[in-house]
């Protein structure tokens, strides 16, 4: 064997340790899953990701090739995420209720804590149309608006362990709550007039609320849609008070208990 060879070979014998060691790494993640669920403990511990990342900083002080490493391991943190949610969903993740109930907020933090895609509605739409939320109320009418999100609603049968933070009329339609169920869970986010008129106060890009910011409008449309919201919900999470560490624990707990009452 020549000196490339002799390295080579050496190379090989390194990405087989890599190799076992990932694959171990992924069964332990699951152990760590049912034995998070056999004992009742919180399934998000975002505590763990701190400490991790800790120890690879103290690791790699000083040492040569840190942004590499830190690259790996980045993928490798992100991959377990990935085992965990598809491990817990193998279904999409529908987001439904009032504006500023959370909604984006909530599929944002789903997205950093276990990696799961996520698609906004409202932003694919104004991405795809290239103008705001409210240019296309203005310019088409509502009813366009309503029709494209029906249509995204039907794309995402194509796709599954997606959260889809839904435009807060969504659930309105009959025929979307049809098409969200067919290869979904829905999730009622809820929260007090009083809370949602907090959140959304300074925010200009939600036509409908535009000349209403005030409780007794919010409360109106809350309760004239709140039929059709929980009639469409397989859960419901209050997010008043709550973290969204606590709001996406409670939706896990809840989504898991759903599933395994059926
Ligand atoms: N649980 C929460 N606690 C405090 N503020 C929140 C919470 N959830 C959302 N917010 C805030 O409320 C505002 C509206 O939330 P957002 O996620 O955009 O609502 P939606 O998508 O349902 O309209 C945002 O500024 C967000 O930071
Ligand atoms: O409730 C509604 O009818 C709407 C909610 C908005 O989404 P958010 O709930 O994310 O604000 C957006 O889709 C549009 O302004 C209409
Ligand atoms: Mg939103």
């Amino acid at each position: 064997m020549n000196q490339l060879e002799v390295l080579r070979e050496s190379l090989g014998q390194c990405d087989e340790i890599i190799l076992d060691a990932l694959l171990m790494r992924n069964r332990i993640v699951e152990d760590i899953m049912v034995y998070k669920e056999a004992n009742d403990l919180p399934v998000l511990q975002p505590e763990q990701e701190v400490k991790q990342k800790g120890w690879l900083e103290a690791r790699m002080e000083g040492r040569r090739h840190k942004k590499e490493v830190n690259d790996v391991f980045a993928s490798i943190i992100q991959n377990s995420k990935r085992i965990q949610s598809r491990n817990l969903f193998n279904y999409n993740i529908f987001l439904i209720g009032f504006m500023g109930a959370g909604k984006s907020t909530i599929s944002d933090y789903l997205k950093n804590v276990l990696a799961m895609d996520v698609v906004e509605m409202d932003q694919c739409i104004v991405e795809r149309q290239g103008m705001s939320i409210s240019d296309i109320f203005e310019t088409y009418g509502e009813e366009y608006f309503r029709e494209l999100e029906t249509n995204l609603l039907i794309e995402m049968q194509s796709r599954s362990n997606v959260v889809v933070s839904c435009g807060g009329g969504v659930p309105m339609r009959e025929r979307n709550v049809v098409e969200m169920k067919k290869n979904g869970r829905v999730v009622l986010l809820t929260a007090k007039p009083e809370t949602i008129l907090e959140r959304v106060k300074d925010n200009h890009d939600r036509p409908l609320l535009e000349n209403n910011k005030n409780v007794s409008f919010i409360a109106d449309l809350l309760e004239k849609r709140r039929e059709k919201y929980e009639a469409a919900a397989d859960i419901v999470v209050e997010t008043d008070g709550k973290s969204e560490l606590e709001i996406c624990e409670e939706l896990i707990h809840r989504l898991r208990e759903a599933e395994a009452n059926k």
